[in-house]
């Protein structure tokens, strides 16, 4: 079937075989240079009211680890900035790399970060479902925050703690009363530009909001996500699931703006 993953031989660079888009003209991730970035005085602040936002649980599908979260009304939206509609909260999920080695899928000026958190939203004022929403060009709205090693993350351990029972691909636990506005960085200000899922099926549906201040955890904090194996507990191969991140794409004439 469409098994891909972050391998030599079904990684990013060979998606294009399966997923065409891959070579599309709003690919996600980008290289963001800020002083290319125009500052737009129209883009108001972001606005999260996650206070009412109903976790269920946490996963291992295979590709990272991902928080799910109840959609079936607007209890966890996030509105302003460049977005026309609330978007709901579905789920959370990051991308990390190797010890010693960067992760982000964003890039700044060339510079990646260690890892990157993924805040994944969706149109339910003009969609019925996330799956309908996921292929419309204004369907969803994923907010990015990037990790940088340094001190403990006083929250972060609220989900580490959890990794071990989500080991293997396809193991799913419940993960009830995590609220995700404790990861976010103090300032919100951010880059905006149109793009698309970085995962297979790389739809151009998602209107990217990435945060520039950094969240910080430690390097202990990050190891524990590299305790995640690709692979299902029956198989005999245990593969690290590390590096799990796409890297940057080409513009191709986009525009992106900063809110300031
Ligand atoms: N990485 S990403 O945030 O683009 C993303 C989504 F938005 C939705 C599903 C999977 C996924 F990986
Ligand atoms: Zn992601």
């Amino acid at each position: 079937g469409n098994q891909w993953g972050y391998g030599k031989d079904d990684g990013p660079s060979a998606w294009h075989k399966n997923y065409p888009i891959a070579e599309g003209d709003r690919q996600s991730p980008i290289d963001i240079v800020p002083n290319q970035a125009r500052h737009d005085p129209n883009l108001g602040p972001i606005v999260l009211n996650y206070d009412h936002c109903t976790s269920i649980n946490i996963a291992n599908n295979g590709h990272s680890v991902v928080v799910e979260f109840e959609d079936s009304d607007d209890r966890s939206v996030i509105q302003g900035g460049p977005l026309d509609n609330p978007y709901r909260l579905k789920q959370f999920h990051f991308h990390w790399g190797g010890k010693g080695c960067h992760g982000s899928e964003h890039t700044v000026e060339g510079n990646s970060y260690d890892s990157e958190l993924h805040l994944v939203h969706w149109n339910a004022v003009k969609f019925k479902t996330f799956q309908e929403a996921a292929s419309a060009p204004d369907g969803l709205a994923v907010l990015g925050i990037f990790l940088e090693t340094g001190d403990e993350h006083r929250w972060l351990h609220m989900i580490t703690d959890a990794l071990y029972t989500v080991k293997f691909k396809g193991s799913v636990t419940d993960f009830k009363g995590f609220n995700p506005k404790c990861l976010l960085p103090s300032s919100l200000h951010y880059w905006t530009y149109l793009g698309s899922l970085t995962t297979p099926p790389l739809h151009e549906s998602v209107i990217w909001i990435v945060i520039k201040e950094p969240m910080i955890v430690s390097d202990k904090q990050l190891g524990k996500f590299r305790t995640l194996v690709f692979t299902g507990e029956e198989e005999d191969q245990r593969t690290r699931m590390e590096n799990n991140f796409r890297p940057p794409q080409l513009l191709k004439g986009r525009k992106v703006r900063s809110s300031n």
